[in-house]
């Protein structure tokens, strides 16, 4: 990271892949930092590689690049990975491929020795990740899973809210995170369908009910007191044509906790392609996200993975009974038009100016964790994909992008 004369650090980043999420992210990366209230990071853009083709590369930047970075700055195009990967003008690479080819990307990175932020989920299994966070620890590399949803000012307020005892011991937690794709407009290669791309609702969308299930029953307990899930059920339907998998309904048990805990509490979870958690699109369907807790409820409400609003509820008591009920909604906005994924960003940033290698707010211990949680699920379902893309070996060569 370079620093500016006004005492900035200046992160420069490199994205790996010119798919729809990278485009959201370069743009979110772009908006001026001071819009959030971030006074100390800015980003640019110095590079970014398709594997398909450096005309990919080069549309991507001047589409969505050169209209909003000064034209002081160069931004090379890559035609593939490995050449990006040793740019020394890079601080930091977005990998933004298929979760299928994540394992090999970061694997990629860290043979030369770049510090990565990798899209969600991290990986198709948990050997994959606890792999990658092993190389990341052994040669000393930063390595953060892109779980945006958790860096929202949002997600910290529900966390902190929590950990203050705002709804008292919390002990069951809802989440539905149903976005209702109408698959039949879906091209038959699309990554939602393809086996190869470790396609399906679980690993796709299904993570960000795990993602919750997970910062407000696991995250929020001091770290000497997390405690891994006890026991998982899952089950899990089929998309016909394609064997990927279409919808998941899942129960995830943490334990009591010790000390003061009394009972075990449930993570209950549910995700679906096809289905939808806003039928209509009116937002008025109701909170996607419940954490019940013994003095209240939050209530967070609009897309699991985009949140807009909570409702706080409380129980008010007078002589140790409950007299009634209080509740108070906070709403959150997304500054500058953006998406909401440059606060991950001004995090991936920060810990590699401070020389830190994990970020605290998703632990390399939670992320196997989850991936642990997914794969039970999946292990209950025979659910399996390809065996290369399960594999922890590297390198091996994946399906390439078919660009028709
Ligand atoms: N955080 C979030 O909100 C979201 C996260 N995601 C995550 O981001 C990742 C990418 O998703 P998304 O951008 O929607 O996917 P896209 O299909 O739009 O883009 C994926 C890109 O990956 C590259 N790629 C490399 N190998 C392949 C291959 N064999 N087949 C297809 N593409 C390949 C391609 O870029 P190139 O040819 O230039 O190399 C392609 O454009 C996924 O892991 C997904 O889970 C997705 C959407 C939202
Ligand atoms: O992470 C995601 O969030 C939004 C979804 O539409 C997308 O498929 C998924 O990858």
């Amino acid at each position: 990271m370079v620093q500016n004369f006004l005492g900035y650090g200046i992160e420069l980043w490199g994205l790996m892949a010119t798919g729809d999420i990278a485009r959201l992210f370069a743009i979110d990366l772009l908006i001026n930092p001071e819009t959030r209230g971030t006074q100390d990071i800015h980003h640019v853009i110095t590079a970014v590689a398709s594997s398909s083709s450096i005309k990919s590369a080069e549309r991507f930047i001047s589409q969505h690049i050169a209209p909003r970075q000064s034209q002081a700055i160069a931004c090379l195009a890559y035609s593939s990975y490995e050449e990006i990967v040793q740019d020394a003008n890079v601080d930091i690479v977005y990998i933004a491929s298929p979760h299928s080819h994540h394992f090999q990307n970061c694997m990629l990175a860290m043979e030369y020795n770049k510090p990565i932020l990798c899209e969600k989920p991290l990986t198709v299994n948990a050997n994959q990740a606890q792999k990658l966070y092993e190389t990341a620890k052994q040669k000393n590399i930063f390595l953060m899973e892109a779980v945006w949803t958790r860096f929202f000012p949002l997600s910290i307020k529900v966390r902190q809210l929590i950990q203050d005892g705002e709804i008292g011991e919390v002990l069951r937690v809802y989440v539905d995170n149903s976005t209702g794709v109408d698959i039949s407009k879906l091209g038959a290669n699309h990554r939602y369908l393809d086996m190869g791309l470790a396609g399906g609702a679980l690993l796709d969308i299904g993570i960000y009910p795990l993602i919750w299930v997970f910062q407000t029953m696991y995250h929020t307990r001091e770290k000497s007191q997390r405690q891994k899930p006890s026991r998982v059920f899952g089950m899990l339907t089929y998309e016909k044509t394609s064997g990927t998998d279409q919808m998941v309904s899942a129960v995830v048990e943490f334990p009591a906790s010790a000390p003061n805990g009394n009972t075990a509490s449930h993570g209950i979870m549910a995700t679906s392609m096809v289905l939808s958690n806003d039928p209509d699109d009116s937002r008025v369907s109701g909170a996607t996200v419940r954490i019940q807790g013994l003095k209240g409820e939050i209530q967070v409400h609009g897309p699991v993975h985009r949140p807009e609003w909570i409702r706080i509820i409380h129980k008010t008591a007078k002589d140790g009974s409950v007299q009634g009920y209080e509740s108070r909604d906070i709403h959150y906005d997304i500054p500058a038009g953006g998406h909401g994924m440059y606060w991950e960003a001004d995090e991936a940033a920060r810990c590699i100016r401070d020389g830190k290698i994990e970020s605290f707010v998703i632990p390399w211990d939670e992320s196997v964790t989850i991936m642990q949680v997914v794969d039970k699920i999946r292990a209950q379902a025979g659910y399996t994909y390809p065996e290369e893309i399960e594999s922890t070996q590297y390198p091996l060569n994946l399906k390439k992008r078919t660009v028709s």
